[in-house]
């Protein structure tokens, strides 16, 4: 495993030195509007294969692994920060510490709110992803992991699960706590997050990394690229990349000659091996008869 994790840092480092003189390339003042998306790494239950959302799941040491190879990539191609955002949960909240702890960074400013969770699994929460797909079929499934608007059974707010039980959230009004959030409700509750603080930052030119999940980064990355409702299914976030986007002064993104798919930002990782983990993450709901 350390030789794989080798292996990637140092593809990291390759590919982060193209994404350098990219974006250098496109105008030194741009670099300013910096934001780096970041996934947290394995966590104990992607490991496991089971639905997770809001449920407060540590990294696997794989996963811290992946958070400090992210730090290196991300010194490596030169980046530096002014304030990081995080959710309220602790796979997110480690990475982005191993992360800064690579960089030396320890010491910038960290917001974390609630906003940046993982979109909420209602009541699939803590189930096998691929067991669930033998149940109720794969099709099912991918609706309920990638559609945009068609949200997850719900939970009963008597569940274990359910956030209301939760002090972390006990400031909030109980009709905002999810049971179950689809992709859409997930950007909805991002954008005040977006609009309100972190978009506002990055005009004002600060850099910003934001460790966080792969749906509430697919919510970004929906609003940032302006992705169509039918194509963000398509779209799945590997753990442990960071993801670079260059935004204009009117933070649209500007879209880099590596730039991945339909996304304007550049993965620092190889772009074989982000393309094979974004794929394992499609294949996690594949039925066990497979
Ligand atoms: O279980 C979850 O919370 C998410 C991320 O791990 O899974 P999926 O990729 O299936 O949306």
């Amino acid at each position: 495993m350390l030789a794989a994790t080798m292996r990637a840092a140092s593809a990291a480092t390759t590919s982060a030195a193209t994404a350098t003189a990219a974006t250098a390339a496109t105008a030194s003042a741009r670099w300013a509007h910096t934001l780096v998306l970041l996934r947290h790494g394995q966590s104990q239950w992607n490991l496991e294969n089971r639905f997770t959302g809001w449920v407060d799941v540590a990294l696997t040491d794989d996963g811290r692994k992946e958070a400090a190879t992210a730090g290196a990539a991300m010194a490596a191609a030169g980046l530096e920060f002014d304030a990081a955002y995080t959710s309220v949960l602790k796979r997110a909240i480690s990475t982005l510490n191993i992360a800064l702890e690579v960089m030396g960074s320890e010491w910038l400013p960290v917001s974390r709110s609630w906003r940046l969770n993982e979109r909420h699994y209602g009541a699939l929460s803590g189930l096998n992803k691929a067991e669930t797909a033998d149940k109720f079929g794969e099709d099912q499934v991918l609706v309920w992991r990638r559609s945009y608007d068609v949200p997850p059974p719900l939970l009963d707010t008597d569940s274990p699960y359910w956030p209301g039980h939760d002090r972390r959230y006990a400031g909030l009004d109980s009709d905002i706590l999810p049971r179950g959030e689809c992709l859409k409700d997930t950007v909805e509750r991002i954008m005040p997050l977006w609009e309100g603080e972190m978009g506002p930052a990055i005009a004002a030119g600060q850099r910003l990394v934001v460790a966080a999940h792969g749906n509430s980064i697919r919510a970004l990355v929906k609003h940032l690229d302006n992705i169509d409702d039918n194509d963000i299914l398509g779209i799945n976030i590997p753990t442990g990349v960071p993801l670079v986007y260059t935004l204009d002064d009117s933070l649209r993104p500007i879209r880099q000659e590596n730039s991945a798919g339909l996304l304007s930002g550049v993965y620092l990782g190889d772009p074989d091996e982000v393309a094979a983990a974004a794929e394992a993450v499609r294949n996690q709901s594949a039925a066990t008869a497979h």
